[in-house]
């Protein structure tokens, strides 16, 4: 598949845009194009290290960067400019192609050296390999002529089908990391609160701004996990009380914390976890049917009790609280319940008075303290919705890692020095999606 701007502009009319429209049209480009099932995404783009770059290099996973250069001694500067800022930046660079290496001669096929040998000096400079040299000859620039034409010739499809071999021997392809940082440790986010608060609905918002409901489950960027999917096995005189609306689902006792921990452990792992999907209509966990978690970068994980139990309290690398008043909650779970659960009336209210309240009270409430953010309102709250949205954005682009420092302040004086900020700063956070990563 081949994307370009061009496509979508008339035919010899010129694109005449500031920086922050370049930026805009790659957030298109990278969030708004039904990409499919690529194994590779390659961008073209243009030389130096402007805001272009930047912007890819905050909202793409990149697993590495090849360069492409002629040997003149411009062309080598800028290239030598752009390696050192993804150096310091922490993203591999994969190899340099050389492009217009040689002329060969028509008549005596003599390999002419039009432009000197400073690549080589280059990329023993930067610690580089060439990937590939190319000499300048007449079918290359015809080839070319057709590809803009979206006509591939041969010489074109063999460069690329060797380039892209090389590189998926290329041991930066085929690791785990992403921008130069280890790819499968996800950033877990626990969402408390009582029973109807809008918790799942916080959850669902921070999904669709960042795009993720739509993206198929292996690919997600950010999942979703609810505490329910814990709660453990009944007896059947337990079940036959819970039929009456007898039994205290909001009691700490009624969830399997040991599973919850172990589940939690194993996604910071970075593995892939099966979780039990429960039935609230028959208060048990559903037969021979479980949901696969894949390996993401943020792991909401949802309940009223998720801040309760110290040892899976302490997984959280932060804690929101979903506080909305109580009568907003019962108003609300009355209907949910009648309808979505097969509840009746009196059973729903039995059931709040006598145990959702005072566990709530005595179980839930009191964790409050150790939220992080509390977002009252809750999925109402659009501010406090989107200030997470944009600090989840910006762990999406500099979770920590061993050269985290480094690269943080390497970007940060980046960002100064350039006339635009990247998205995330300037707050543009509102073009929904994150870019799916080939895990
Ligand atoms: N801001 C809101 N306005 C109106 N209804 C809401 C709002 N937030 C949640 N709800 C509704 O309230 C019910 C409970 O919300 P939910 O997000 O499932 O809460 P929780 O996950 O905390 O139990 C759902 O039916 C949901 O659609
Ligand atoms: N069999 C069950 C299991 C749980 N509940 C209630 O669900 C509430 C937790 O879910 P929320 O989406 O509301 O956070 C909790 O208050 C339990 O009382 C239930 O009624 N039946």
């Amino acid at each position: 598949m081949a994307m370009s701007f061009g496509f979508l502009i008339e035919e010899g009319s010129p694109v005449i845009w500031r920086g922050l429209m370049v930026m805009q049209a790659l957030e298109k480009l990278m969030r708004q194009v039904y990409w499919d099932d690529i194994d590779y995404l390659i961008v073209d783009t243009p030389p130096g290290t402007g805001d272009t770059h930047l912007t890819l290099i905050q909202n793409l996973p990149i697993n590495g960067v090849v360069l492409v250069t002629t040997p003149q001694k411009a062309a080598l500067e800028v290239t030598k400019r752009g390696a050192k800022m993804y150096k310091k930046l922490n993203i591999p660079i994969i190899g340099l192609v050389e492009n217009m290496s040689t002329v060969i001669c028509p008549s005596c096929s003599t390999n002419i050296k039009v432009f000197g040998s400073d690549t080589e000096k280059l990329v023993k400079d930067i610690n580089i390999e060439i990937l590939e040299s190319f000499p300048l000859n007449e079918s290359t620039a015809e080839a070319c002529d057709k590809v803009y034409k979206c006509k591939a010739a041969h010489v074109q499809i063999d460069f690329s089908i060797n380039s892209l071999r090389k590189m998926s021997d290329n041991r930066i392809l085929n690791a785990t990391k992403m921008n130069g940082i280890e790819g499968k440790t996800p950033f877990l986010i626990g969402v408390a609160g009582g029973t109807a608060s809008g918790k799942s609905t916080v959850c669902k918002r921070i999904m669709e701004k960042l795009g993720q409901v739509e993206v198929d489950s292996k690919q997600r960027q950010v999942v979703c996990i609810s505490q329910d999917s814990f709660y453990r096995e009944l007896t059947p005189s337990e079940i036959a009380r819970a039929e009456k609306g007898q039994f205290n689902f909001d009691h700490p006792d009624a969830f399997n914390d040991t599973l919850i921990k172990d589940t939690l452990t194993d996604i910071l792992a970075g593995k892939m976890v099966q979780i039990p999907i429960y039935d609230y209509r028959h208060h048990s966990l559903k037969k021979d049917e479980v949901l696969t978690i894949y390996p993401a970068d943020v792991v909401l994980f949802e309940g009223i009790l998720v801040f309760y139990f110290p040892e899976v309290r302490k997984l959280f690398h932060m804690k929101l609280f979903v506080d909305t008043d109580s009568d907003t909650r019962l108003a609300r779970r009355v209907p949910r319940d009648i309808i979505e659960r097969g509840r009746d009336l009196d059973q729903v209210l039995n059931q709040y008075m006598n145990f959702v309240k005072p566990a709530f009270e005595e179980f839930c409430s009191p964790t409050k303290k150790f939220a992080d953010v509390i977002i009252p309102r809750g999925a109402d709250n659009h501010v406090a919705i989107d200030l997470i949205v944009q600090h989840i954005r910006e762990i999406l682009t500099n979770r920590p890692t061993r050269n985290s420092e480094e690269r943080a302040l390497a970007a940060s004086k980046l960002l100064n020095a350039s006339p635009c900020q990247s998205p995330s700063k300037r707050g543009l956070v509102g073009n929904d999606g994150v870019f799916k990563r080939p895990h």
